[in-house]
């Protein structure tokens, strides 16, 4: 039995102050333990405030990216370690802000790609292989533009992103991933994927796990739906059988939003 897990993508928000008070007011009106994990993700500068404030609670902490190295003259960037020392259990990676290519604009360039910092399949694949490493759960986002859904490519951009995150990864590692499948369009846009096809596609994810990785795997990695997730539409998309959980942004940076969607959290 998988056991849920609902993470809270902060993405670039949050003072110190803002982080206390949010993080306040959801230990405060967490009354319950939830049916699954919860993890917070907050910016770099803001996970040592939490991490204090978490101690000894339910709540897990998580950031949102890193970088494979352990140490050294790469400026600007946060290593495994790093993270691990400041109290971290969860790293996401390969979100789709990350993900895309410098220079644009592309032949193809699709407006609704928030792709800034250039990260390819292989530097997912390594970030992943950092966090496993360093004792760190990975949430490995994947998903697919409104160009690829609209060309009929979302199935292989699904399966293409999945078999490359997990390139040279132990099947007993593989199994500790954490896949997230957040269609781009769905994105901070308001436009959430249709729970039947949200379940759909995450069955894809286990599938091209089980190609990869063998069918343990496949049965044991948690896959989450990510994208435009609020509390009207959790209960719906949290009770499809594919579907192990959630990677929030927007309704995770208020106590009361978040605080609902975990209770939607199907009791098992
Ligand atoms: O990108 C997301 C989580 O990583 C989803 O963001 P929204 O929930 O704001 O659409």
């Amino acid at each position: 039995m998988r056991r849920g897990v609902i993470a809270g993508n902060w993405k670039m928000h949050c003072t110190l102050e803002e982080t206390r008070r949010l993080l306040e007011e959801l230990l405060h009106r967490l009354e319950s333990q939830p049916a699954c994990e919860v993890v917070v993700c907050p910016p770099f500068t803001a996970l040592s405030t939490a991490a204090a404030l978490l101690h000894n609670t339910p709540v897990k902490l998580g950031a949102q990216d890193l970088f494979w190295k352990e140490k050294g003259a790469y400026t600007g960037q946060i290593a495994p370690g790093m993270l691990v020392d400041v109290g971290c259990e969860y790293v996401i990676i390969g979100h789709s802000e990350r993900r895309g290519r410098f220079g644009v604009p592309e032949p193809d360039f699709d407006a609704t790609i928030l792709a800034y910092f250039g990260e390819s399949d292989a530097t997912v694949n390594r970030k992943l292989r950092a966090a496993l490493a360093a004792g760190l759960t990975p949430i490995c986002c994947v998903g697919e533009t409104l160009t690829e859904r609209q060309a009929g490519q979302t199935d292989a951009v699904i399966r293409r992103q999945t078999r490359a995150a997990l390139e040279g990864i132990s099947e007993g590692d593989a199994r500790k991933i954490v896949f997230a499948y957040e269609p781009v369009w769905a994105i901070g846009t308001g436009e959430v994927c249709a729970a039947g096809e949200a379940n759909r596609v995450c069955g894809l994810i286990r599938t091209a796990v089980g190609e990869v990785a063998g069918s343990d795997a496949a049965a044991a990695v948690r896959v989450q739906y990510g994208g435009s997730v609020k509390p009207e539409n959790a209960a719906d998309l949290l009770v499809q059988p594919e579907i192990d959980g959630a990677l929030v942004g927007g309704a995770s940076l208020k106590a009361a939003d978040f605080l609902a969607i975990l209770h939607a959290y199907p009791a098992s």
